[in-house]
């Protein structure tokens, strides 16, 4: 059996630069991991037989992420083997942190180990765009500067600060922000280094402030402790500290209503620190002292 996380990504900052004939936008944005988010473990099964447990609420188990993950790859490779697969949610389902993708993305990886399938991160990440356009970045496992759909990557090193994440206890659709006809859609894509050196902003921010007041409300709220922005198309939104101390001393005065985690910013995956951890020889018992 092998567990593994499937961690959170924040969007740092997020610009629309367009739309595409497919229905979807060109994006910039930045991403970064947190070590918080869902866990997954996975058993081998001899026959092709794929079970998920516990159901999400409100998801067919065949639309599960989990599950379209493990049958494009079977389908993908021929691969007749099955698992038994436990999903701990602990990620908002529609809260721009991303957990549906990265869900897909630690099964993919998972799976291709233990199944002994052998295909590539970049065969991988390919796969994944397939489920969504944030799976990509999940595959690969880097904090990165993001354009295209969301799945052209270059990787980024951003500091990596404690943030407060905090949930007004709503459900953003990312598909209603970005059919809605007032998203604004025209920012010019700029290089890295531009949008590096410019102050970091989320185009979805203000629709969704405008559709969900609660939004509006819980960011007006945070601004007060730190800088802060929603993340994705939300509607989690998140503020920026220097410490563990200073991101608890404004969660445990988060209003009524509101949930939240405290979490670091992390350029590589914790997906990719748990890999490593697995692939390391066991510390021998019988070392001299
Ligand atoms: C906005 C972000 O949260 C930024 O990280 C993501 O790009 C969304 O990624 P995701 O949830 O994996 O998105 P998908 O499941 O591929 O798409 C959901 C819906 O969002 C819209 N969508 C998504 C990504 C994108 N670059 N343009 C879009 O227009 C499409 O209408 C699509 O039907
Ligand atoms: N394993 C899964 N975890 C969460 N959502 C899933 C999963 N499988 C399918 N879904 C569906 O995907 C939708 C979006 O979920 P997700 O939690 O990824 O949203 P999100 O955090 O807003 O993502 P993003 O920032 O990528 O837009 C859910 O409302 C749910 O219907």
């Amino acid at each position: 059996m092998i567990v593994l996380p499937a961690p959170a990504k924040l969007n740092l900052f997020l610009y629309i630069t367009g739309r595409r004939n497919d229905g979807y936008h060109n994006l910039q944005t930045l991403f970064q991991f947190l070590d918080h988010g869902d866990s997954l473990s996975f058993e081998p099964a001899a026959d092709g037989h794929l079970l998920l447990e516990p159901a999400l609420p409100g998801v067919e188990q065949e639309h599960n992420l989990v599950i379209k993950a493990a049958r494009l790859l079977q389908s993908k490779t021929g691969c007749t083997k099955g698992a038994r697969i436990r999903l701990t949610k602990r990620l908002p389902m529609g809260g721009g942190l991303g957990g549906g993708s990265s869900d897909a993305a630690t099964t993919l990886v998972a799976l291709n180990r233990l199944w002994q399938l052998g295909l590539s991160q970049e065969q991988l990440a390919r796969l994944g765009r397939r489920l969504g356009a944030d799976v990509p970045v999940f595959v690969r496992g880097q904090a990165a500067f993001a354009e295209g759909v969301g799945d052209i990557l270059t990787p980024a090193h951003p500091p990596e600060p404690w943030y407060l994440v905090l949930n007004p206890g709503i459900e953003v659709a990312t598909a209603a922000v970005f059919t809605d006809p007032e998203l604004h859609r025209a920012s010019p894509a700029l290089s890295l280094a531009q949008r590096l050196s410019l102050p970091w902003e989320n185009d979805c921010e203000p629709l969704v402030k405008k559709r969900h007041p609660e939004v509006a409300k819980l960011l007006g709220w945070l601004l007060e402790y730190a800088p802060s922005r929603m993340t994705g198309t939300g509607a989690c939104i998140f503020a920026t500290f220097d410490s563990r101390e200073a991101a608890e001393n404004a969660l445990a005065r988060a209003p009524e209503g509101s949930t939240g985690f405290i979490a670091k910013g992390c350029n590589i995956s914790p997906l990719f620190t748990a890999l490593r951890q697995l692939d390391e020889p066991a510390p021998s018992s019988n070392t001299a002292t």
